[in-house]
């Protein structure tokens, strides 16, 4: 990829306005509990204002449902976080592109910061909307995609904000050009065994990516949330743990293509509320009471998983095998994360919840590459081009 960066266009009196990935994992009480990927964009944002530019920050955060501004979803928190690591005050704009933020941007002065508020409370994001596209690009003279984590979606600011910028400098940040070239190279030359393990809650989005991951890796492990629309596939019951019923004929194909390759749990730390308090017990994958959900791969599951992770060469890992926010049901994750520390593999960890519990874990310091991109990364693992880099300008 020849892209041109931001450190190579002039940006002294210009105002910029960066696409940067700010979907932080936030606590009940709104505290960012992983700032990784606002650490992660500071080397784009210093290089715009430590050379005189205006920079204006765009995220989004979740996935808000309607155009409702719900607070748990609002990015203020990472305008304070940002602060802190610059030693800078950050403006923050209560919306998008409505008064506050045109008020904003034209008080925005050279060396000064402006985050503006979720661009998903704009139904216009996901849609791609021109309208709502034209209005932000009007903010600025030069655009820069620093949202790695973001690359595989084609929202409106990721690319019809580029596209109504024509005739200005569209550019790509260095976080987006260091991660695309990580991953380029170990995609294109995997040491092997080749193991990638799978979890998390986003199921609909992280199944499809199995079936290329079964032609280019030498074991697929699925823990997570996942686990149980293969157990459902399977016949199994599963209480009332997380699935998603219309992936289950697809869970059945990929079963019946995987074969040895495609490893699933063999049992399932269930609880019968969704807290560390409930009423807890290990059973068989498949046989999950009625009124208990699975919350954990099972410790057989986590035995069998780490000895596949210790004698891989690469592991590319994405979603946690369990609800590892809630001690005991860390358990699998840590398993997971711990045979990764003690395998002499190139391992690649994408995922905001799992770059999060790596760090939590203590682990952060024992993997070869923490991607700041969860289904990012997953879209380069199945060979996706992302639009949303190839608009950008060539070096
Ligand atoms: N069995 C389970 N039941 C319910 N939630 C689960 C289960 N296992 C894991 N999770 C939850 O999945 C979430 C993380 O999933 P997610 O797919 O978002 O992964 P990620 O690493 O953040 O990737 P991405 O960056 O794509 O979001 C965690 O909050 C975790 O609690
Ligand atoms: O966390 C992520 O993977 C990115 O921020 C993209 O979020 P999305 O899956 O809601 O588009
Ligand atoms: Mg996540």
């Amino acid at each position: 990829m020849a892209k041109k960066t931001i450190e190579n266009v002039d940006v002294a009196g210009k105002t910029v306005l960066m696409r940067v990935d700010f979907n932080v994992p936030l606590n009940d009480e709104l505290k960012i509990t992983d700032d990784r990927r606002v650490r992660m964009a500071l080397p784009s944002i210093k290089s715009v204002i430590d050379r005189g530019g205006r920079l204006i920050l765009m995220s989004h955060l979740g996935r808000p449902t309607g155009e409702a501004s719900d607070s748990k979803y609002s990015l203020k928190p990472t305008a304070t976080c940002l602060g802190e690591l610059l030693g800078q005050e950050v403006a923050f704009a209560t919306d998008t592109v409505g008064e506050d933020a045109k008020a904003k941007v034209a008080a925005l002065e050279d060396g000064q910061v402006l985050i503006l508020e979720n661009l998903r409370f704009n139904a216009g994001e996901k849609k791609g909307d021109a309208a709502f596209a034209g209005e932000l690009a009007a903010f600025a003279d030069i655009y820069c995609n620093d949202a790695f984590g973001t690359c595989h979606r084609t929202d409106a600011s990721m690319v019809a904000v580029p596209e109504a910028m024509s005739g200005k400098p569209k550019v790509v940040g260095f976080l987006v050009a260091k991660e695309i070239q990580y991953l380029t190279d170990v995609i294109a030359n995997p040491e092997r065994p080749f193991v990638a393990i799978l979890g998390g809650a986003k199921v609909s989005d992280k199944i499809k990516v199995i079936d290329n991951l079964l032609g280019i890796c030498d074991k697929v492990l699925i823990g997570g949330a996942m686990a149980y629309t293969f157990a459902l596939a399977q016949g199994g019951k599963i209480g009332d743990s997380l699935v998603e019923k219309d992936k289950v004929d697809l869970a059945k194909e990929l079963i019946a293509k995987g074969g040895d390759k495609l490893m699933l749990p063999v049992d399932t730390h269930c609880g019968d509320d969704f807290n560390s308090n409930c009423n807890k017990q290990v059973v068989k994958a498949g046989e999950i009471p009625d009124g208990f959900e699975g919350l954990d791969i099972g410790p057989e599951t986590a035995k069998i998983y780490s000895e596949t992770v210790k004698s891989a060469k690469t592991v590319v890992w994405n979603g946690p095998m369990g609800v590892f926010e809630m001690t005991p049901f860390d358990a699998g994750t840590k398993a997971v994360a711990q045979a990764i520390a003690d395998s002499d593999s190139t391992s690649i960890i994408g995922g905001g919840d799992s770059a999060a519990a790596v760090q939590q874990l203590g682990f952060a310091d024992q993997v070869s590459h923490v991607s700041t991109g969860g289904g990012a990364s997953l879209a380069m693992l199945e060979g996706q081009e992302f639009a949303a880099v190839n608009l950008l300008d060539e070096a």
